[in-house]
């Protein structure tokens, strides 16, 4: 992988100021694990590793032989699959094909060659066949005796056999915990808060915990780590207001709501590719209706189908408003002035209309008949607290009525890294949402890190000290054990590197740790295979697993190729690594780098050697600024190929005025459109040899008709005066020239090319089927 240009820059800057490097290459890996085998001098070791090698070798062969069936197959589709895109390409776009089958179109930044798309379809190839492929080229250069062979295949198999029998008895024990389930022991529902700067996503989420706080800590919700915990009995208080006959029954015990609001820890709850958060609150600031982040946290929600509802916030600014604290939002609606309402029918309207643009339906909360159709908008303010009461009643109404499910209570282990910290007393630290299951002191987990997997022991697990103990000397208290669902700080010894978005695995005694090894180290390999091949390629940079992928996502969409994927902040190094792009190709000599750091010495180099930086805390905005970037860049390069471009016209002359230096004669224009500056050329047969010549004749450089000059002549418009030029030495009419020489545009594959490149929308079909025609002329292939 490390070949494929793909690297992960350390969270925490490294002793040596440069970020390490992930080693998901078999041969680091092995040079790590051998230079161990040294150390200890330990030859049953040395005998495992003998069989590791051979194990890989058996491998390499098997992925050899499968990959190249793959890629067979993917090629054959991709093969059909153009095809089929082909034929359904407008005229338009395929212009030049439609004009000419023998022409290969290189469309425009955003396409592919074949060999491209083939490349990309390897990178679709998981990373595990990479590994075995960079571990091939070194086994083949070392020999090993056939005894020696056969006693590593039977070490390879039982290795084999070990792992399988691992994941089968773990996949027993799933089943098993699955079995267990009960839709009578539901588990806390988890909730993110998402939407678009300023909606008011944290005001919504203190007005939240705030009355409660106020109270003293009553009804028992807690402080938690990256979350708020609120059992039911808060709830119930919390939505009495709204639910006053009490019909209305709570069947899970309790809600943990994210504390920190945004994309980024809805990104990083994730587990391949779907989110841990059961639903999501999409603040809309009803004054403003749907803003661009707010598409994006769509995006997001709707790529990980997550449900989600709209707190439609800021009611209290509606003109005239009239607020009643906490209050239900149907009651103080029916409260406020025929206008108020009014304003608000209007609003709620338009932000319905807003959100069928974007393909949802939505639905006021109250006349919302079907929640599997309807996303359900509840009016809300954060500041006088109204609606407030209906939307945590929404959120447990929805849960545990559409989601018993992915509630049921599963005893075993499901958890996320929310964030990687360094706490003083506790070195680096991980902020895990769990979700399912049991956390034990002293539990060996695995997560993902920049050097791969990490391994570790819990060594403490912490929440927050009660409000009433913060004089105590730690902020914290250390717990036993801890059940899900909940947010809680891990201490572990080698924690540094940890990457936030990755999954945390405890290793059970039935466990095999290897295979969990590989679990987890998969997730971060598949994003990293999904960098282009062919080399060409923007780098990105992102600050968490959740964030890069939702970045790479973006791209793709946007079909801007990536050639380098990175996590954590921009180093010297990776800029160096963007800045091999200057050569291969320097219009993607750029690096996209969402929500994180760049060093200065980075800046700096990136500054010296013409290498553009974009950071944005948005992703759409490396979009437009990479977007931006590339249209100056054609528009630079538009400039500079002006006179390179070449538009396709014949002209039969039909007076000369001045035979040379400079020729100035009377023109008609019988094919496509004469443009200054276009280069001219007669077709002659030398009247000895019998061979065809281009007489190149020189440059436009003024066309004139009654006296005045005219940028242009189209085909069948009154004859011109045209004057052309040439530096050296220019044929003369009656010599080189006869007047009846039909005079055609001078072209070339190049300014083919570039027609193609820039100025597609300026050549018609009809000038393309002359260049069809002209290209014969000019012995053009
Ligand atoms: N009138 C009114 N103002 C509100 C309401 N909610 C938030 N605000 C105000 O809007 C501004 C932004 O609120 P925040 O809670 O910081 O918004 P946010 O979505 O968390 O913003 P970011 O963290 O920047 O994404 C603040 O000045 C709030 O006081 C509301 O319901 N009514």
């Amino acid at each position: 992988m490390i070949a494929a240009g793909i690297k992960v820059g350390g969270l925490e800057e490294g002793a040596d100021g440069e970020k390490k490097k992930v080693v998901y290459d078999d041969k680091k890996k092995k040079a790590g694990r051998a230079s161990k085998t040294q150390q200890k001098i330990d030859e049953e070791k040395a005998l495992a590793e003998a069989a590791e090698r051979a194990r890989k070798q058996a491998e390499a062969a098997v992925a050899e032989a499968a990959e190249k069936e793959r890629l067979a197959k993917e090629k054959a589709e991709a093969e059909a699959a153009a095809k089929a895109a082909k034929a359904e390409d407008s005229v338009d776009e395929d212009w030049e094909q439609a004009a000419a089958s023998d022409e290969d179109v290189k469309d425009s930044w955003d396409a592919d060659t074949d060999d491209e798309a083939q490349n990309k379809q390897q990178t679709k190839l998981p990373s595990r066949t990479k590994q075995q492929s960079g571990s091939e080229s070194e086994s083949e250069s070392e020999s090993e005796s056939e005894s020696e062979d056969e006693e590593q295949s039977q070490q390879r198999q039982a290795e084999a056999k070990r792992k399988e029998e691992a994941a089968k008895r773990r996949e027993e024990a799933h089943q098993a915990a699955l079995a267990a389930r009960s839709a009578d022991n539901l588990r806390s529902p988890i909730c993110c808060i998402l939407g678009h700067v300023d909606t008011g996503k944290t005001k919504l989420l203190d007005k939240i915990r705030q009355t409660n706080v106020q109270e003293g800590e009553a009804g028992g919700i807690t402080q938690q780590i990256g979350a708020t915990y609120f059992p039911v009995e808060a709830i119930k208080a919390k939505t009495a207001v709204v639910n006053q006959d009490g019909k209305f029954e709570f069947k899970v015990p309790g809600l943990l709501i994210i504390d920190t609001p945004g994309h980024e820890s809805f990104s990083n709850l994730r587990s391949r590719g779907s989110s841990l958060c059961n639903i999501a609150i999409l603040v809309v600031d009803i004054m403003h209706g749907l803003e661009p982040q707010t598409l994006e946290s769509m995006r997001l929600l709707r790529d990980r189908k997550t449900p989600f509802i709209v707190a439609l916030n800021k009611i209290d600014r509606l003109y005239g408003w009239k607020k009643i604290d906490n209050n239900g939002f149907r009651e103080s609606l029916a409260l406020q002035n025929k206008a108020v309402q009014n304003e608000f029918k209007n609003r709620l309207e338009q932000t319905k209309v807003a959100f069928a643009e974007q393909g949802f339906n939505s639905e006021l909360f109250y006349e919302n008949k079907s929640m599997a159709k309807y996303v359900s908008l509840v009016p809300t303010s954060a500041h006088t607290g109204e609606g407030i009461p209906d939307m945590l009643k929404l959120i447990i109404q929805l849960t545990q009525e559409r989601m018993v499910g992915s509630l049921m209570y599963l005893s075993e282990v499901q958890a996320t890294v929310l964030e990687v910290k360094a706490i003083e007393g506790f070195g680096m630290t991980i902020d895990v949402i769990l979700t399912n299951g049991i956390l034990r002191e002293g539990d060996r987990i695995v997560l993902c890190g920049v050097e791969g997997a990490i391994k570790t022991n819990i060594r403490a697990l912490l929440t927050p000290a009660p409000m009433r103990e913060l004089r105590l000397k730690s902020a914290y208290v250390h717990n036993k054990e801890v059940k899900a669902a909940l947010g809680v700080k891990i201490s572990a010894p080698g924690l540094e590197g940890a990457i936030a978005g990755s999954r945390l695995l405890v290793v059970g005694p039935d466990d095999d740790e290897e295979e969990l090894e590989d679990e987890v180290e998969a997730d971060l390999a598949s994003l990293f295979s999904r960098v282009s091949k062919s080399g060409r390629g923007v780098s990105v940079q992102a600050s968490t697993l959740g964030s890069l992928e939702a970045l790479l996502d973006f791209l793709k969409q946007c079909k801007i190729p990536v050639a380098n994927v990175g996590i954590g902040p921009v180093y010297k190094r990776d800029v160096m690594q963007c800045g091999t792009m200057l050569e291969k190709s320097p219009d993607y000599a750029v690096m996209l780098c969402f929500d994180v750091k760049v060093d200065k010495e980075a800046q700096q180099y990136a500054e010296d050697q013409g290498i553009k930086i974009f950071t944005a805390d948005i992703i759409y905005h490396l979009f437009d600024a990479f977007t931006k970037h590339m249209d100056e860049l054609i528009e630079k390069k538009k400039e500079e190929s002006k006179l390179l471009a070449v538009f396709p016209c014949v002209l039969a002359p039909v007076a000369v005025f001045n035979k040379t230096s400079p020729i100035v004669i009377g023109v008609d224009v019988v094919e496509g459109q004469l443009k200054l500056n276009t280069p001219l050329a007669a077709i002659k047969t030398n009247p000895t040899t019998g061979v065809k010549e281009i007489v190149s004749i020189g440059r436009v450089t003024s066309i004139e008709r009654d006296h005045k000059q005219i940028p242009v002549c189209k085909k069948g418009q009154p004859s011109v005066a045209i004057k052309i030029e040439m530096g050296g030495h220019q044929p003369t009419y009656g010599r080189q020239l006869e007047e009846k020489d039909m005079l055609y545009s001078m072209i070339s594959r190049a300014s083919i090319d570039c027609l193609k490149e820039f100025y597609r929308k300026d050549v018609s079909n009809d000038e393309w089927q002359l260049i069809i025609k002209l290209k014969p002329l000019f012995d053009i292939h």
